[in-house]
């Protein structure tokens, strides 16, 4: 039986498995079957917590999408990821250096539940994030596929991002475009796609289109994409609430130099095992 944990950020969710005391191979197929919401247990990504390879890291984390392709970096996991380490006794520290595909990052358990983390630095170079772009810019005009041109801003939090303005966020055709922008082929990774309506400086409302899932309840990554190209854009301040329809994050980019930090909820739901390996489908 393989053990895991069934876990939410914002209701962006998670099968978390401890690969450290257990042996796991997972198959793509193997992923997108455990991801699977009538076939599986269902979750947008699955982590993977492992031993660390580095001296200066704790463990290390890998995140699979429901598609099951790995990525880099995920906001609402490394949150998730600090609390399931640290409530099954895999650590006692409060402040943890986790290895990702992105480089290491520090997750931080704080005495109110919430855990706070420095998620890195944003990149702007096009051929970091990656974007297709003779030049940096604020913001790029993308025609899609059905028509629209639409203007975005680009950038990677460790993985991509494509972040729109929207004036209403409830009217915005996150089903009609998130698809378009997240296959565009600008974007030779794919991309998350972000759709902002801003409230106010200090608050933004966004949902995203996440890349190898759809849309979902919340994302990290992408509530600090939208709030750094939003001060980018001279439309936010540093700090920055975003109500997501999963609930609120609090994101705060000090200065250009500084790296971004989120802060929100992690939550434990249940403990399950599933017979291993899944029992194909006939
Ligand atoms: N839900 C995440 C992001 C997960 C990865 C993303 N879908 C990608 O493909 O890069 C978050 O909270 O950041």
């Amino acid at each position: 039986m393989l053990k895991f944990s069934k876990m939410h950020g914002l209701g962006n969710d998670f099968i978390v498995i401890d690969a450290i005391h257990q042996s796991v191979e997972l198959s793509k197929q193997q992923i997108q079957m455990l991801a699977d919401r009538h076939w599986g247990i269902g979750c947008d990504q699955l982590l993977l917590v492992q031993p660390a390879e580095s001296a200066e890291a704790d463990f290390r984390y890998r995140i699979f999408n429901a598609d099951g392709g790995e990525v880099a970096q995920c906001g609402n996991g490394a949150r998730c990821f600090a609390r399931f380490v640290h409530d099954k006794g895999l650590t006692d520290k409060t402040v943890i250096a986790v290895e990702t595909a992105s480089g290491l990052i520090y997750p931080e358990l704080q005495s109110d539940g919430q855990v706070r983390v420095d998620m890195g630095p944003p990149r702007f170079e096009p051929a970091a994030i990656p974007f297709v772009a003779n030049e940096l810019s604020n913001t790029y005009m993308l025609t899609l596929p059905s028509g629209p041109h639409v203007e975005i801003s680009a950038l990677s939090m460790g993985n991509p991002h494509a972040v729109v303005r929207v004036e209403n966020i409830s009217a915005a055709p996150v089903a009609e475009w998130g698809p378009q922008i997240e296959a565009h082929e600008r974007f030779p990774e794919r991309v998350n796609a972000g759709f902002m309506q801003v409230v106010d400086h200090d608050h933004i409302r966004l949902r995203v289109y996440e890349r190898g899932v759809g849309e979902t309840q919340a994302c990290g990554t992408g509530a600090c994409a939208a709030v750094v190209s939003g001060i980018r854009r001279g439309l936010l301040a540093r700090d920055v609430q975003v109500a997501l329809p999963g609930g609120c994050l609090h994101i705060s980019w000090p200065d250009e130099a500084s790296n971004v930090m989120m802060t929100g909820p992690a939550q434990h739901v249940f403990d399950g095992e599933i017979e291993w390996p899944i029992p194909t489908q006939s």
